[in-house]
């Protein structure tokens, strides 16, 4: 990553930082971006800031533990006030596609579970349509092949082609932190996003995908020399 790519990522976590005061339950999310909001929230949290966080990966929870980053469960603390997270891409009402690094489950998980969600990304993430980075799709492992044509129908019937890549690490398949697997599918522009979220959410073996549709209801995106502030209408 450039050291101007990586400002950017810094100067929209800065941005969402701005937005937390002290006693606030933190949803704290998985990703580039995400680590330069827990290294800036970590120097807060070393000034006297109080806050407790959910990480969404563990990934994440390292990050906050090595930083000293107080860290709850969604257990001990089922609702939080707002969830700062990073994002493959950023389409149309704050529409996401998010997944990129793996951990997409327990990040739906924990912003569903949030008040609020802000996203922070560089300016590559912004996109007229969803759908030119490949939708990460997490299945449990019994059934692949059944569960794999079963996305293929499901999106063959919304018009949407392209092929389906379980995703691999080292030569291995990739497993999530809950022990799935993810599929990559390359459909390309994805005209109705609810539709395929819905059809996804109907296969038994899909767990989780990685449509964040209505999480989101700001994104703080850098680049240009400013951060903008997107709301979702
Ligand atoms: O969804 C994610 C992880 O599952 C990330 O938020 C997404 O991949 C963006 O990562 P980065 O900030 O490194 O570009």
């Amino acid at each position: 990553m450039s050291a101007d790519m990586r400002e950017l990522k810094i100067e929209a976590a800065r941005a969402a930082l701005d937005q937390v005061v002290g006693g606030m339950r933190l949803g704290i999310g998985t990703g580039s971006t995400a680590e330069e909001f827990v290294r800036l929230l970590a120097e807060r949290v070393a000034g006297g800031l109080s806050i407790i966080g959910v990480p969404t990966s563990e990934r994440t929870a390292t990050l906050c533990s090595e930083l000293g980053v107080p860290l709850t469960t969604l257990e001990e603390t089922p609702e939080l006030d707002l969830t700062v997270d990073g994002a493959d891409e950023i389409g149309p009402q704050l529409g996401l596609i998010k997944g990129g690094g793996g951990a997409l489950l327990r990040e739906k998980i924990v912003a569903a579970a949030s008040k609020r969600m802000i996203v922070i990304a560089d300016k590559s993430k912004i996109v007229e349509a969803l759908g030119h980075f490949s939708l990460p799709i997490e299945v449990n492992a019994f059934g692949l092949g059944a569960t794999m044509r079963a996305i293929s129908k499901a999106a063959d019937a919304l018009g949407l082609d392209g092929p389906l890549d379980v995703r691999e690490r080292g030569g291995e398949p990739f497993v999530t932190d809950g022990g799935h697997l993810i599929v990559d599918a390359s459909f390309g522009r994805i005209p109705d996003p609810r539709a395929l979220a819905s059809a996804l959410n109907a296969i038994p073996g899909v767990v989780e995908h990685g449509l964040f549709l209505d999480l989101a209801d700001t994104a703080f995106v850098a680049g240009d020399g400013e951060v903008r502030t997107l709301r979702a209408a």
